[in-house]
């Protein structure tokens, strides 16, 4: 016990710590970081499964805020070793506009920077994405690529435009001297395509598939892949990373690592099968019936129609012309950057991943969409 308490003298702060990804950060740290003694959980939303953290070993500190006000940001961070920042605005569906999507996912993490440097926090890890490299505007596929694969990354987007900003911002800051005089240390994990339990999308997709009958149609060509992770290896990366960031200050710094693990290199559609498939949905193939440009002119059309409707209410389908090209362009990773630096391989293999989300999946059913 008394070992115990003495090697616990880190704290953390999770920036966006009750979403998607970032309760299954908040989770892997309480299992697997044994050096933690203070865990902040810092959100816009505060999750109440929350309160059942608090009764072990560590401190697990609530923090109801927002990253865009720099002087909450800042209280937040004052006094912690690590930051390691997921909060962020993920909307590629025109739910928010370009300007808040900028202020949560730029300002946010521009605001996180000066804390550290501020308040002397030394080590700051950042969740990118995949989509700061692509796929581009121009749909050039990515196959089998690596954090050093040249690749022509221009976009339009408000989402990938911001976080290829906040990521440089964040790569930037790398040495830069914070209050106590020692430099900070930074690094940025791009996920590709992330899944699990708690992902709101492919609840989304159950549902509706619930809704036609127990069948989803296929929309996209199988031969179109995708890279996808698992939430839970996505969120050991973050653990791992951020421990080793404070031993191999020299080697992580300034470094991104795209996020990766065993799981197959398939078709949005046919990836998202191997979950919908064990519960109860099948996919149609209706390529024949829909024809890319009939999906365009939809894609278009649902556009068309939330730039209208959106004075009387917000109409934001999953299809709309940026979904259509990020599902139609192949892009997938195959790196092992991760596993040379910071010594990382994946938590769960393909099968507990699938099994994992499976089981989450059928805990869905029945719930309201
Ligand atoms: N879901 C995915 O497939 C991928 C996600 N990412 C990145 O991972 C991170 C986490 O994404 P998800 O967990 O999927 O999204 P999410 O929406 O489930 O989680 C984001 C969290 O940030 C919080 N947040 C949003 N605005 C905030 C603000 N102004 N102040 C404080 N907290 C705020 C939200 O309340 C939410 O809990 C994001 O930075 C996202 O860009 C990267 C690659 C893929
Ligand atoms: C055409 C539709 C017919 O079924 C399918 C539409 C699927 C899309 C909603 C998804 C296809 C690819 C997804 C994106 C991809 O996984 C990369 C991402 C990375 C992020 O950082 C955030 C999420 C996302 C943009 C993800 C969003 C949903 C898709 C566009």
């Amino acid at each position: 016990m008394a070992e115990a308490t003495e090697i616990r003298k880190l704290v953390y702060l999770v920036t966006g710590g009750c979403g998607f990804l970032g309760e299954h950060v908040v989770r892997m740290l309480l299992q697997r970081e044994p050096r933690l003694s203070e865990l902040r959980v810092f959100d816009l939303h505060l999750g109440p499964w929350l309160e059942e953290l608090k009764t072990g070993p560590v401190r697990v500190t609530a923090i109801q805020g927002d990253v865009t006000q720099a002087h909450e940001v800042a209280a937040a961070v004052a006094g912690a070793h690590v930051v390691i920042h997921t909060a962020g605005l993920v909307d590629v569906f025109g739910r928010a506009s370009p300007e808040t999507i900028y202020e949560v996912n730029v300002q946010g993490t521009k605001n996180v920077i000066e804390a550290c440097v501020q308040t002397g926090t030394r080590f700051l890890v950042y969740t990118s994405s995949m989509e700061v490299v692509g796929p581009n505007i121009k749909g050039h596929p990515f196959y089998r690529g690596n954090e050093d694969t040249p690749y022509e990354a221009v976009h339009k987007h408000p989402y990938p435009c911001s976080k290829a900003q906040a990521e440089q911002l964040v790569l930037e800051a790398n040495g830069r001297e914070v209050h106590g005089g020692l430099p900070l240390v930074t690094c940025a994990l791009r996920p590709t395509g992330i899944y699990g339990e708690g992902h709101q999308i492919m609840r989304d997709f159950y549902h509706q598939g619930l809704r036609l009958g127990g069948r989803l149609f296929r929309a996209i060509p199988a031969s179109v892949e995708h890279g996808r992770v698992y939430v839970g290896n996505v969120a050991w990366m973050h653990v791992l990373v951020a421990r080793e960031l404070q031993r191999q200050t020299a080697l992580l710094g300034g470094q991104v690592y795209f996020c990766y693990d065993e799981s197959p290199y398939k078709s949005y559609e046919d990836f998202n099968m191997e979950f919908l498939g064990p519960c109860g949905l099948r996919l149609v193939e209706t390529r024949l019936l829909v024809p890319y440009w009939l999906l365009m002119l939809l894609a278009a059309l649902n556009a068309l129609l939330q730039w209208l409707l959106r004075p009387l209410l917000l109409y934001a389908p999953l299809l709309n012309p940026y979904t259509l090209a990020v599902a139609n362009t192949t892009f997938t990773v195959s790196t092992d950057k991760a596993r040379r630096h910071f010594g990382y391989e994946p938590l769960f293999s393909w099968e507990d991943s699938r099994s994992r989300t499976i089981r989450w999946v059928r805990a869905v059913e029945g719930s309201a969409p």
